[in-house]
This record gives C-alpha cells, sequence and structure tokens, in this order.
C-alpha cells in the first residue's frame, strides 16, 4: 500500500508572507518532480492569488470564511477528496490569517480517518514587524491569535526581517522560543529559505501534539494571562467575532494614482488588502497587495479570464464607507 500522503497546515496572520512562502514550495516541488496539491481558504468570497497559481497544480478552495469555523467540515471533505481523486505526493493547506490553527489540524486529523493521509508539519509564518508592534502593546486579540499561530508551530518562518533591526530580531526571536520551545525558527525575508527545511520530520524533537491540546483543554477553564507565562486560547467563533471582510468587484478600469492614494488612506482597521485591478493608464493587469501599511503592485499576464476584484480584511471597518470609496474610483 502507498504510504500516506503528508499534509502540511501553512498558517500565519494576516499578510505575513504565507502565500509568498507557499509558492516558493510549489517551485520547489516542481523542481523536484514532486506532485503537490493544495487547499486555499480565504475569507473574502474570492482567491486571488488562486486565480494566477499555476493550472497544474490540483487545487481546492474554501472561500467566504474560514476553515477553523464555517468551512471546518468542509476541509475534511476537499482533504479525502483531494486525496483519492488527484493522490498527490503531499498536500498544503494555506489556512486564512485569522485561523486558529489547533482546528485546522483537527480537520486534517478527522480526514486521516477516511483517507490514506496524514498530519505532518504546521508552519507557521510570522510578521516580524507586526508581531513586534503587538509585542510592545502587549494584548487585544490579534496578539492572543498570533501567539496560538505560534504555539501550534512544528516550523517557524519569522519574516519580513528586512523590516527591523538585529536587536528587535533577538528580541523577536527570544519571545518565539519562549512561547514555542519545540519549533525550529528560520529569520527571512520575502520567505526565502529552503523549502526542505519545511519537511524536517519533527518527530524526533518530541513535539508534544498532546499535550498542546491538553493546554488547549485547560485553558477553557483556566484564565491565564500573559504574565504567567502561558494565556488563554480563545474559542474559535469569539476569536473571530470581530474580523469582517469585503469583496469588491470592479466593473471599470481605475486611475493608478488614484488606487494607491486609496490604498495609503485606508483605515487602520483593514489588515489587508489585495486583488486584481485593471489601470486605465495601462493595458496590463496588476496584482496588488496590502498589508499592514505597505503595499506592491505586480504586473500579471493570466493563461484564464480573471476578475478585476479586491479583498480587503480588518477589524470593525465601515464596509459602506469603503464601498463608496471604490465606487468613486471606478467613476
Ligand atoms: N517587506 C517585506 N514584505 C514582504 C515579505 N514577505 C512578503 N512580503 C509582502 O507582504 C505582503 C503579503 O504577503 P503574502 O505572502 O501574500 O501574505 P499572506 O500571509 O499569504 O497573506 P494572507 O493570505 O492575506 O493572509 C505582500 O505584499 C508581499 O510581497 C518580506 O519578507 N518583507
Amino acid at each position: 500500500m502507498r504510504s500516506a500522503i503528508p499534509v502540511y497546515v501553512l498558517t500565519g496572520f494576516l499578510g505575513s508572507g504565507k502565500t509568498t512562502l507557499l509558492s516558493r514550495v510549489l517551485d520547489d516541488a516542481k523542481a523536484r518532480g514532486v506532485q503537490p496539491a493544495i487547499v486555499m481558504n480565504e475569507v473574502g468570497e474570492v482567491n486571488v492569488e488562486g486565480q494566477i497559481v499555476d493550472a497544474d497544480v490540483p487545487m481546492a478552495e474554501l472561500l467566504g470564511g474560514c476553515i477553523c469555523c464555517t468551512s471546518k467540515g468542509d476541509l475534511g471533505l476537499e482533504l479525502v477528496q483531494l486525496a483519492k481523486q488527484e493522490k498527490p505526493d503531499v498536500i498544503w493547506i494555506e489556512s486564512t490569517g485569522i485561523a486558529q490553527p489547533l482546528d485546522v489540524v483537527e480537520g486534517v486529523t478527522e480526514a486521516s480517518l477516511y483517507a490514506n493521509l496524514m498530519l505532518a508539519n504546521v508552519v507557521t509564518v510570522v510578521d516580524a514587524r507586526h508581531l513586534l508592534d503587538r509585542l510592545r502593546i502587549g494584548s487585544g486579540k490579534t496578539f492572543r491569535l498570533m501567539k496560538e499561530q505560534i504555539r501550534a508551530a512544528d516550523i517557524l518562518v519569522l519574516n519580513k526581517r528586512d523590516l527591523v533591526g538585529p536587536t528587535e530580531l533577538e528580541e523577536l526571536r527570544e519571545a518565539l522560543e519562549t512561547w514555542n520551545p519545540y519549533a525550529a525558527i528560520h529569520a527571512v525575508a520575502r520567505a526565502e529559505l529552503d523549502p526542505q527545511a519545511l519537511y524536517a520530520s519533527t518527530s524526533s524533537n518530541g513535539r508534544p501534539r498532546d499535550t498542546l491540546r491538553q493546554q488547549e483543554n485547560e485553558s477553557e477553564v483556566a484564565d491565564q494571562t500573559a504574565s504567567e507565562g502561558r494565556f488563554k486560547f480563545a474559542h474559535a467563533s469569539e476569536g473571530h467575532a470581530h474580523v469582517n471582510a469585503l469583496t469588491y468587484f470592479f466593473d471599470n478600469d481605475i486611475d493608478s494614482v488614484r488606487f494607491e492614494q486609496f490604498l495609503k488612506e485606508l483605515p487602520d482597521n483593514v489588515y489587508r488588502a489585495k486583488g486584481i485591478v485593471g489601470f486605465r493608464d495601462t493595458a496590463s493587469l496588476f496584482l496588488f497587495q496590502h498589508a499592514y501599511g505597505e503595499s506592491d503592485f505586480l504586473r500579471i499576464t493570466p493563461q484564464k479570464p480573471v476578475n478585476r476584484v479586491a479583498v480587503f480584511i480588518g477589524e470593525g471597518f465601515s464596509r459602506e464607507d469603503l464601498q463608496q470609496r471604490l465606487r468613486e474610483l471606478e467613476a
């Protein structure tokens, strides 16, 4: 019998660099002749990056909700279907930036009851700059979720090291080691690391998955504080109550300068924006990314028709205001 298909879970807060890392993983798999399959989960109604992923990589999409609550059952079904139909060598799940990792892990382990697959590593990508800022504040739901994602990891990718200084990087490394003494830490920029490091076996470092699960259960009865070196795991639905998303489809091309200005002026409670836009001053399409105050534009030539669309994810922002401003850009 063929050995079980390893399933890797990629997690990390919104905009930390998960897709950047996944694209390296896919390139590496292609170069080595390994057939991957991916499951991409998005809070918005559209999988922006999924529209430009290589067509020969089987992909399941879970849209309009987070794996760890609204799409949890779907994750199991998609995994079983992918495993049986595509028979890939490896499956990567990119969860939303707001996913509670342990719920995703549970979805995978459940699926392994029905298909020949098994949970391999949980890889958490951490945005160095963002974590540092949250560390300074030292509380809040986002900070708690980041810590949960860090604690659940077998491998930690401390990304965006270009945005912090050496002393700050050391401070972050110490925090990661305190919260998760079991995971290997890779401090990188642009998720630049040898993807083979992600496949390293974790059984040898004795990472106690069961202990982690036990801690989660304990936390339901004990309200622990960060100062005690432990913290409370929020229940998934509570953790998401504050998150909202807007998906906006453009009917028209827009002006590039005004759009850049619009991104710069996005309110602080919009953590993440991404999409595909057409600009009036050029015939090309662009994939845009906006995370934690920084924007990127990449000219794309999709091999299939794509939507002109923008997705915004944040906490308690006014969807109506944003929609109005987007309509003005189209006028
Ligand atoms: N400065 C800097 N920017 C980075 C780095 N890595 C990724 N980015 C940028 O950060 C933005 C978000 O990267 P993604 O890889 O899309 O992040 P993600 O975690 O997949 O985002 P979501 O799926 O929306 O949660 C993009 O604009 C990237 O180009 C890095 O190391 N340094």
